[in-house]
């Protein structure tokens, strides 16, 4: 384990300077103006031209933000009856900010002991969701690492197995247990009128791999086989010199972005995130707003902007020295507060309990966020890095916090088209939006 201070310091061509003021930028903050790279730096920092953080200068950042979230969205804090059904761990891409993912080697039929992960088959997850619709859920969130053996579909498969030395695939047989393809993984998953939330930018290019297909061509795929809205994930942070740190074999930002582009021509509404507080400074994740706002001028298709704090346990990226923790919730609050004031085109913020907890993801929600994320009812990505905040929450529990808090709890869906609010004192609490909900709670305490 990393010992706290000997973490590694990059030299990165991109440092956290500004020609611009503070108090300049804050005043355009204030005033609704369309923020700059400099601008956005100044308040991430609280002011470049001195060390540390200014606590004073920081609760204005965050009460700009409260203000912004206030004019936007008014006080309504959503959350969405949701269900996360990974299909396998199996992932050879070796991001060093990830413990989520296991040697695709462990998976394979005459491999000695137990593999450590999972791999699902689509039967497996088709009944995983049908009994998550029966309890309520209308969204089922799925990414998965990049198995060997999945391909987009049928197609896909035989041309992995005609080529000479195909890029990362082995064909299923080798495996205990066989993934199927996307194309069945998503098809199985979008039974009863759920919504489907799956195929990251990374996902995608996996099921493009060995062919000339562009990301149009692999997300129209998979719209017709039921996919309704894109993770966009893996984003990580979209500035090379960062990647090439943290996931050097992963695709590059250009490819992000033109995965996430196809995704929006195809028809689908997607997410965006950010993966902080490792190696990065201030200035990358200045950049990496702005090429979110950017790509949202072009598509418009981003429903919402999820902030990820890098959990630092298991991971890597920490046992190996290069980073002596993740951020500080300094960090966690000024990133969310610059996010709402940077991101003039997107309407919504998350607020991760995953991530945060329950206590430093209520006060977020006063930073500048108005979404409390999902009830998800399993979890691995960030219990395996070491985060220790659970699986899954209730209506119940989403509305007395969201109310503890002075705003109003609303059940959404995946893209808020539809939205219900909620009365806190007309309890039992259950999802209504689902196909199948009527009010039953959804976990019994
Ligand atoms: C685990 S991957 C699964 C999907 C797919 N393999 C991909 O990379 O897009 C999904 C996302 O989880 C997030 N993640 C992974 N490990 C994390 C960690 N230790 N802390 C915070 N987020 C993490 C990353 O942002 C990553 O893009
Ligand atoms: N922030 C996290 C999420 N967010 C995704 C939501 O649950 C939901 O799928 C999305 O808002 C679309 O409706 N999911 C996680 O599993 N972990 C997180 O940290
Ligand atoms: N699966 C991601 C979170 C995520 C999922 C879907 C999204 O649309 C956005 C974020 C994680 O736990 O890190
Ligand atoms: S982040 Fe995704 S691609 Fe990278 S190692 Fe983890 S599961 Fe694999």
């Amino acid at each position: 384990m990393a010992a706290e201070g000997v973490a590694r310091e990059f030299e990165f061509d991109c440092r956290p300077e500004s020609d611009q003021s503070f108090g300049n930028a804050l005043a355009k903050a204030r005033s609704g103006d369309r923020l700059t790279v400099d601008d956005a730096i100044e308040l991430l920092t609280t002011g470049s031209d001195h060390e540390g953080i200014d606590h004073a200068r920081k609760e204005r950042v965050l009460e700009a933000a409260d203000r912004r979230r206030a004019a936007v969205v008014g006080d309504e804090v959503t959350f969405v009856a949701n269900l996360n059904n990974n299909v396998t761990t199996a992932c050879d891409t070796g991001c060093l900010f990830c413990n989520f993912k296991d040697p695709a080697a462990a998976f394979e039929s005459d491999s000695p002991g137990e593999s450590p992960g999972f791999t699902k088959t689509p039967n497996e997850s088709r009944r995983i969701v049908e009994r998550a619709l029966n309890r309520g859920i209308y969204e089922v969130t799925s990414v998965s690492g990049l198995h060997p053996a999945l391909a987009l579909d049928d197609e896909h498969r035989a041309i992995l197995a005609s080529l000479d030395d195909p890029p990362e695939y082995r064909p299923p047989e080798v495996y205990a247990t066989d993934p199927g393809t996307y194309v069945d993984q998503i098809s199985a998953m979008s039974v009863g009128g759920v919504h489907v939330h799956s195929m990251t930018p990374e996902e995608a290019a996996h099921a493009r791999r060995g062919t000339e297909w562009s990301y149009r061509e692999v997300y129209d795929r998979l719209a017709n086989a039921g996919l309704d809205t894109v993770p966009g994930t893996a984003a990580e942070i979209l500035v090379e010199e960062v990647r090439e740190v943290i996931c050097p074999t992963k695709i590059d930002t250009q490819g992000w972005i033109t995965a996430m582009e196809a995704a929006a021509a195809a028809g689908l509404s997607t997410t965006a995130t950010i993966m902080y507080g490792h190696v990065e400074n201030e200035a990358h994740r200045a950049r990496h707003l702005k090429r979110v706002r950017d790509l949202q001028d072009r598509t418009g298709a981003i429903t919402e902007f999820v902030p990820l704090k890098f959990v630092h346990e298991n991971t890597p990226l920490y046992e190996r020295g290069l980073v002596d923790g993740g951020p500080d919730p300094v960090e966690d609050e000024l990133l969310i507060a610059v996010s709402r004031l940077f991101l003039d085109n997107v309407d919504h913020i998350q607020s991760s309990w995953v991530k945060y907890g329950d206590e430093r993801g209520l006060k977020l929600l006063s930073c500048g966020a108005d979404d409390f994320m999902g009830t998800i009812l399993s979890e691995e990505i960030t219990k395996r890095a070491g985060g220790s905040f659970g699986e899954a929450r209730s209506i119940g529990e989403y509305v007395e916090m969201i109310d503890a808090i002075g705003r109003r709890p609303v059940e959404r869906s995946t893209d808020y088209t539809e939205r219900r609010r909620v009365d806190p004192d007309d309890p039992p609490h259950g999802p209504q939006l689902g196909p199948r909900a009527d009010g039953t709670p959804l976990i019994e305490r």
